[in-house]
């Protein structure tokens, strides 16, 4: 059978492994890394899935191709689908994600609510990561709240937040006091080097530690009892390694 739908732009799909950040952090997972972005974060941990340099390494996938490639990596057995990228709220999940509930998987979407679809609704977990200042991205509010209304409560609904600095810091209060209903995860920033597909995958361990612990003084001393600090657990186990 032919597949009518349109195809998906995928830099890579890879798993299982553990999902190493935020609310589902330790949950075995497949991920589908899309390719292509509308934003460019200055810090940004998988330019090979959004730099235009890599896209000829970003291959249009049908969605038959790229279910059969989920399926052979969970052995047929039903998995959580990390949807992560660059931006995959720009590639045409629906029918995918339709496949994969007819055979008990369930799929979670990371974007930072700049690109809202009508799928929103058919997923499991929305977790939308808003950036703050150090990004250097500016958050359009109204793209956002369509994301959330797009989604009609349907799927578990989460903010994680990206944190380098004092205004990062400031910046992700200010996301909490705009959704107090919205639970929120808080995740230390990675100094990434500039050229994603180097060999050198090493990691400044002890910065990302030093903004962890310091990310804990501030959220206790504030007594923001609501948030949750959690490291990217991947980064810690592998550094900065593609594809874990
Ligand atoms: C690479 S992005 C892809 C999905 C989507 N574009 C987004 O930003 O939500 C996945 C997650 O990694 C986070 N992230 C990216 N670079 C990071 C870094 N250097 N340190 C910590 N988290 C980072 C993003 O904020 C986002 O929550
Ligand atoms: N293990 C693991 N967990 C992750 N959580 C978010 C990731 C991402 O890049 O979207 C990611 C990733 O690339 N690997
Ligand atoms: S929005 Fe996500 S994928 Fe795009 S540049 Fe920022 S962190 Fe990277
Ligand atoms: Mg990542």
């Amino acid at each position: 059978m032919t597949d009518m739908h349109p195809a998906i732009r995928v830099s890579e799909i890879f798993g299982p492994t553990i999902q190493g950040e935020g609310v589902l952090i330790g949950l075995p997972t497949v991920f589908i890394r899309t390719g292509g972005c509308d934003y460019r974060c200055s810090w940004c941990d998988s330019l090979h899935a959004v730099d235009n340099q890599y896209r000829n390494e970003w291959l249009p996938m049908p969605i038959d191709a790229v279910w059969q490639t989920v399926h052979a990596l969970s052995g047929g057995r039903p998995v959580m689908v990390s949807l992560s990228g660059g931006n995959p709220a720009i590639q045409p999940f629906g029918p995918l994600i339709e496949r994969g509930h007819r055979q008990g998987y369930r799929f979670a979407l990371e974007t930072q609510g700049s690109v809202v679809r009508e799928w929103f609704a058919d997923l499991d977990v929305l977790i939308l990561s808003p950036k703050p200042p150090s990004s250097e991205m500016t958050t359009s509010w109204a793209a956002f709240e369509a994301c959330l209304e797009a989604a009609q409560e349907k799927p578990q609904i989460v903010l994680k937040l990206v944190v380098f600095d004092e205004s990062d810091y400031a910046y992700a209060k200010e996301v909490a006091a705009r959704y107090p209903h919205l639970p929120i995860y808080l995740q230390p920033g990675n100094h990434t080097p500039p050229h994603p597909g180097s060999e050198d995958t090493s990691v400044d361990l002890d910065g990302i530690m030093m903004r962890m612990e310091w990310l804990v003084e501030r959220v206790t001393s504030d007594r923001w009892f609501e948030a949750r600090v959690l490291p990217q657990l991947h980064v810690l186990l592998w550094g900065n390694k593609r594809a874990v």
